[in-house]
């Protein structure tokens, strides 16, 4: 008999299969994910100019979710140990108990294998091969040998991260152009202000486990020394896809500038008062922010309306110019 109090089974089984999707889904980090699939999307609408085939955006973004939950899933594993320390991440499924290890690592090569099996088949060979390269540069070079030796582990590691538009672009054009790589060039730089930000006001959660984090090894004002740094390169980096390049127009370059005076901003702040975790957390979140709508900026640039509103402001501004060159 049902007892009065508990919930009737039914109720129970539908709560457990729910915990177990839910444990899941966070073994993957899902919320990173998206901004991953946002470059990666970004790059698709690039290199499609403007003529998107709906089927390869949608198995480029599926494939690309396959290979970043992969890749999440073995560095949970691989990270356990010091995961169940740090307070930010000692809920997550494997310091928990919610998720084994081995069914931990059954998902992951899953997850793994059918990111290659959908992007060789419905896009390309070379876009299913560089997802993979994405899961190996992240476990092996990040997540197994820096993270724990180097404070230059972002740094270097940071270029898993700035795989998927390669992928993106690779998807859609069966190769990695100038452009490509120019994309890949924004996420590496734009990474070491996203992360640093963030280290700055949860460094001593590193120190704890012994995690060479710039902030813990060389101080917070050496860090926001380097912030500074890399905010400049990155946004110095976004002006190629407007010159030499010239895959984006008007409404990327109206958006660039917009963004980045905010970008500045903290990042001064944050120049000027470097145990600020106020600012800090600031900074990080609006590298998220940042990053999100400048990519939707290109995916926007990239449409036909746009590139007609480029084309016409250009041809006012060669009429004013020739007109100012006659009247001198
Ligand atoms: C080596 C490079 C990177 C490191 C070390 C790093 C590290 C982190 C960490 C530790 C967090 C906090 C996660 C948490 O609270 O559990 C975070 C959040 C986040 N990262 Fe990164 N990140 C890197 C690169 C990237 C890249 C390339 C992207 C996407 C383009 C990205 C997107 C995000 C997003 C969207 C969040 C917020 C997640 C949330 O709202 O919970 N990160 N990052
Ligand atoms: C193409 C492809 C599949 C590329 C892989 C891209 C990828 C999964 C990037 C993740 C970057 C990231 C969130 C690092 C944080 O790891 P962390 O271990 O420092 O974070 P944690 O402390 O929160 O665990």
């Amino acid at each position: 008999m049902q007892n009065s109090i508990s919930p009737p089974t039914s109720t129970r089984l539908h709560r457990n299969v729910y915990e177990v999707i839910q444990s899941y889904v966070q073994l993957t980090k899902p919320r990173i994910i998206v901004l991953l699939l946002v470059t990666t999307g970004a790059a698709v609408f690039l290199a499609s100019e403007g003529q998107v085939d709906p089927v390869v955006l949608l198995a480029t973004l599926l494939g690309g979710w396959l290979a970043a939950a992969a890749a999440n899933t073995i560095n949970c594993l691989y990270d356990r140990d010091i995961d169940q320390i740090m307070e930010r991440t000692s809920l997550r499924p494997l310091p928990s108990g919610r998720v084994r290890v081995r069914d931990a690592m059954i998902f992951a090569g899953v997850l793994a294998g059918l990111s290659f099996i959908l992007l060789n088949t419905v896009t390309n060979l070379l876009a299913a091969l560089l997802a993979q390269a994405g899961i190996v540069f992240y476990v092996l070079i990040y997540t197994h040998w820096l993270k724990r030796h180097s404070t230059q582990n972002i740094v270097i590691g940071g270029a898993a991260g700035a795989i998927p538009p390669l992928v993106g672009w690779a998807a859609v054009t069966g190769e990695v152009s100038w452009s490509a790589w120019v994309l890949f060039l924004i996420i590496f730089l734009w990474t070491p202000p996203h992360f640093w930000a963030l280290a700055i006001y949860i460094r001593d959660e590193y120190a704890e486990v012994d995690v060479p984090m710039l902030p813990v090894i060389a101080g917070n004002e050496v860090t926001a020394k380097q912030i500074w740094i890399y905010t400049w390169l990155m946004l110095a980096s976004t002006v190629l896809l407007v010159y030499p390049l010239g895959d984006c127009g008007l409404v990327y370059v109206v958006s660039a500038i917009a963004l980045s005076i905010p970008f500045v901003k903290k990042a001064w702040l944050l120049l000027g008062d470097c145990e600020n975790t106020e600012v800090a957390r600031s900074l990080f979140k609006y590298s998220i922010l940042y990053m999100m709508l400048l990519c939707g900026s290109m995916a926007l640039d990239s449409l036909p309306w746009a590139q007609q509103v480029s084309y016409t402001v250009a041809q006012r501004v060669e009429t004013l110019l020739s007109l100012v060159s006659l009247g001198a």
